[in-house]
């Protein structure tokens, strides 16, 4: 049905209320669909006694009125069917005996005109016919068949491919380094690295690790290891085997020592009092070479200064210390006048300053490289941890000096005596070319005294044939 919008007090108001609500901006008020229906066959009748809200649409009304009105009453007389026409499209209410009519919309009222050209007759036929608007019913078909050409065009095109963006995730310079996920991005790669390398790395020591259980030690070499109870062994163990586990080393300081203490020096040199004679930071000052000298090398921490107390029962002589690097220089002790026995600082890991530490090494290559009526070097080797890149140096510096020298690995109590026999095996045949290395590998515990007889009786061999 067709509505009517009087400029009644109350409608007014409702019209008002309703467009604020919505927030409309359409012609002060007015939304499309009652524009649309005003448009085409709705009429504003001025009532008598009218109430404007609004004062500027009054006047603006007015104003129009005032142009149009005039022409529009020449046009009328002038021209009886478009007076006619006027009447259908804007005289609705004059059946109803309304006086005055005025238009909201000039532009509206001429699209109203082609409208009407475009459903003419058509229009008045179903006003005649039927109540409702011609024209919104002719528009919302006119929607209908739009909306099922639509969906037929929907169906007949073919899909539209989807956009796929593909981010490289290394790539930050596209993103904003403040933000937080591409941070934990980055810490998240930078720990993944981390953990690879480290994996890397246990793979290795696993590889190496593999390959030392792997080794299997000589018969010769293994009887040696348990004839001399060498390696981790229990109390009860070593009582069996006549020693007395209640003597600890520092007092085991008997040179003479019987049966009943733990072992009798049967190497005659080794019974001779031990005594420190020279102490050199510099090769002028090494004493003259009047007796055959036996050196001690090795890492610092090795054992260097505890085997020569071992070896000779003199505990307190050889100054040793927990901290490596405690000899700092080539100390020179005599035995008897037979033999000297010469400690040499460590070289490696030490407390003490880089320049420091080289100064000792090559005071060290030094005197093994040069050194006159040295006999024999004896480089130590921690059990536990085998040869090292510096002590494959040294042993590289001896072959071309031509420096005998005979590997003994110490500490032996701190690993089981088949990880002993490893070792040993292992050395023997890394160095089995070697020239100047004096063969078999020694193995020593200066704690518990295993094997530090066979060492004796190795050495002592030099000082026995020197010719008093
Ligand atoms: N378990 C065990 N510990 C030992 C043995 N020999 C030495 N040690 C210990 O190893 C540490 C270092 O001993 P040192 O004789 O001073 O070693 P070093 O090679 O002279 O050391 P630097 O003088 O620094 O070159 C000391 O705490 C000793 O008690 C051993 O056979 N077994
Ligand atoms: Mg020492």
């Amino acid at each position: 049905m067709a509505k009517e919008f009087t400029n009644s007090p109350k409608s007014n108001l409702k019209f008002r209320s309703r467009s604020s609500k919505n927030g409309d901006n359409n012609g002060g008020g007015f939304d499309k669909q009652e524009r649309g229906k005003m448009g085409s066959s709705k009429k504003f009748t001025k009532e008598k006694t009218p109430f404007r809200a609004n004062p500027l649409k009054v006047s603006s009304l007015e104003s129009n009125k005032k142009k149009f009105g005039d022409k529009r009453k020449k046009f009328e007389d002038f021209s009886g069917k478009s007076s006619k026409k006027s009447d259908s499209n804007f005289d609705k209410k004059s059946n109803k005996g309304e006086k005055k009519h005025f238009r909201m919309n000039t532009v509206k009222d001429s699209s109203f005109e082609t409208g009407k050209k475009n459903f003419g007759d058509k229009r008045n036929n179903f006003e005649e016919g039927s109540s409702k608007v011609p024209f919104l019913n002719s528009e919302k078909k006119f929607w209908f068949k739009k909306k099922n050409v639509e969906d037929d065009s929907v169906e007949a095109k073919p899909k539209k491919k989807k956009r796929v963006i593909k981010i490289d995730r290394y790539d930050f310079s596209n993103k904003r380094l403040d933000d937080g996920n591409v941070l934990n991005e980055i810490t998240n790669q930078q720990k993944k690295k981390k953990e690879e390398q480290k994996e890397d790395v246990e793979k290795v020591e696993l590889s190496m690790n593999a390959q030392f259980r792997a080794i299997q030690p000589s018969p010769s070499i293994f009887t040696f290891v348990e004839d001399n109870l060498l390696g981790r062994r229990r109390d009860i163990d070593l009582r069996r085997a006549g020693y007395n586990t209640e003597l600890s080393w520092p007092l085991d300081n008997i040179p003479f020592s019987t049966s009943t203490e733990r072992e009798r020096i049967e190497e005659s040199v080794f019974r001779n009092k031990l005594e420190f004679f020279a102490a050199a930071k510099v090769s002028s000052s090494f004493p003259p070479p009047d007796l055959p000298e036996i050196a001690f090398a090795g890492r610092s921490n090795v054992g260097k200064s505890s085997l020569l107390n071992s070896l000779t029962r003199q505990w307190g002589v050889v100054r040793t210390s927990d901290k490596p690097g405690h000899t700092q220089t080539i100390n020179f002790f005599n035995l008897g006048k037979k033999l000297n026995l010469v400690d040499l600082p460590g070289y490696g890991f030490a407390y003490a300053k880089e320049e420091v530490k080289e100064a000792w090494e090559d005071l060290v290559k030094e005197y093994v490289s040069t050194r006159i009526g040295l006999k024999r070097v004896c480089l130590l080797i921690d059990t536990k941890w085998g040869m090292k890149p510096r002590d494959i140096e040294l042993v590289h510096l001896m072959e071309r000096y031509q420096t005998k020298y005979q590997i003994v690995l110490t500490k032996t109590d701190t690993v089981f005596p088949l990880d002993v026999a490893r070792r040993a095996m292992q050395i023997e045949e890394t160095l089995k070319q070697h020239k100047s290395i004096v063969q078999p590998v020694m193995m020593v515990s200066s704690r518990s005294g295993a094997g530090i007889r066979s060492l004796r009786t190795a050495l002592g061999k030099i000082a026995r044939f020197v010719k008093p």
